[in-house]
């Protein structure tokens, strides 16, 4: 123990409690910019600016460079004066991602980091190009780690050549599900197989839907509470959960494919083909079918819950099903996700991760983990 730190006050234990030894930090700077400054992006942005100072305290200089939206970008050399002078016109220009992750790499040799809070699937296909430049990603958005195989195989070569990837919040929001099973497998466990439940939005939904209030209320608040996809069809098509399955699976090693997941969808034929404002203007054609759900389990003496189960043979599935009340899962609330892994070391007692799973200040802050990971792992730069 430092004997020059100072001594700090403790009510019960005056002389217990001491500062730790404080330590000169390690500098380092990390320039950053966000796609997709939406729900997730704009929480994550929040919970930066609020860390700044911290992170700062601590070594790590986080620098803003620019944001882009789906048409627009900011970037930070963009000029105030100029933009004033312009009425404002400069401030946000045409996006293009290209030029985006030039200037956030800027040509200085500093670390750099994209973090896509989209859910588009030409911002994932950039990833591969961004990693072969050095440029870190990290990333909620789901598109790359279960979209086609061969790009993903790209990117994780692209990733293993030097700049990182990581996507915690793509399973399960800020629940530690990708990095769980990272460690089991990097210590030499095996993976047999993953069920559970991995939808935040029709675990609440479930939760919700006591026949008190109709069900496409019940989903319109879920979006505006930030649970559901920007296209909630993804959530109660089963696509969400299946995407989820799919990185958990190519996470094992195991060549899983959307094709290859049973899905059960949620959504009727005639409402899948319509455009996203259609589909939520009849919304409530999924009324009756859900009250007719929900009047089967209950004759069953039973709940309603939206599962998923994934095994080494490549049998995957995600469905709406009727689990008996003394079932652990009938006890979750709220958005709770749970996560069993069972494993060749967790076989008789699977390995569990259970906890909110949607939402977007639970997501930006598994975001926020992998910059910290990644951060972490910096070397000094000047
Ligand atoms: N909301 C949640 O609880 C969770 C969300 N995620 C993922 O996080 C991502 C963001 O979700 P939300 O914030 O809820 O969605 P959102 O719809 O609120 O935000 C998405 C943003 O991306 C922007 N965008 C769309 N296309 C773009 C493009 N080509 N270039 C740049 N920006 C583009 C949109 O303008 C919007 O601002 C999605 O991939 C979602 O799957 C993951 C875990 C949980
Ligand atoms: N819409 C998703 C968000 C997290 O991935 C969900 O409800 O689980």
């Amino acid at each position: 123990m430092n004997a020059l730190a100072p001594q700090l006050e403790h009510p019960k234990h005056p002389v217990l409690v001491r500062a730790l030894p404080t330590t000169t930090p390690r500098r380092r700077m990390l320039a950053v910019g966000l796609i997709g400054p939406g729900r997730v992006g704009s929480a994550l942005l929040t919970q930066l600016r609020a860390a700044q100072t911290r992170l700062s305290e601590s070594g790590l200089e986080l620098k803003l460079c620019g944001v882009a939206a789906s048409k627009r970008m900011w970037l930070d050399c963009d000029d105030p004066d100029l933009n004033r002078r312009c009425d404002r016109a400069q401030i946000w220009r045409p996006a293009d991602l290209r030029q985006f992750a030039r200037h956030v790499l800027g040509d200085d040799g500093r670390h750099a980091l994209l973090i896509d809070c989209s859910a588009n699937d030409e911002v994932a296909a950039h990833y591969a190009g961004w990693l072969a430049e050095g440029v870190h990603v990290v990333t909620p958005n789901k598109l790359a780690g279960s979209g086609p195989l061969e790009r993903w195989q790209a990117i994780r070569a692209a990733s293993h050549a030097g700049a990182r990837f990581r996507y915690e919040a793509t399973v399960c929001a800020g629940l530690p599900v990708v990095q769980t099973l990272r460690d089991l497998l990097d210590t030499g466990d095996e993976l047999l197989a993953v069920d559970g439940m991995f939808s935040g939005t029709l675990a609440w939904l479930c939760n919700r839907h006591d026949g008190g209030r109709p069900f496409s209320a019940l989903v319109r608040e879920a979006h505006a509470l930030g649970y559901t996809e920007p296209d909630p069809r993804d959530d109660l098509s089963g696509l969400d959960v299946a995407r989820k399955l799919v990185i958990l699976a190519r996470e094992a090693g195991w060549a899983l494919s959307l094709d290859d997941v049973d899905v059960q969808s949620l959504v009727p034929a005639e409402l899948a083909a319509l455009d996203a404002d259609a589909f939520m203007a009849r919304l409530d054609e999924l009324d009756a079918p859900m009250a007719a759900q929900l009047a089967i389990a209950r004759a069953e003496g039973g709940v309603l819950r939206h599962v998923a189960s994934l095994d080494r043979d490549g049998r995957a599935s995600v469905k709406l099903a009727v689990l008996p009340a003394s079932h652990p899962f009938a006890h979750t609330r709220l958005t709770d996700n749970v996560v069993q892994f069972t494993t060749r070391r967790y076989h008789d007692n699977p390995l569990l991760v259970q906890g909110p799973g949607a939402g977007p200040e639970v997501t930006a802050a598994g975001v926020f983990g992998d910059l910290l990971r990644i951060a972490e792992s910096l070397e000094a730069r000047a």
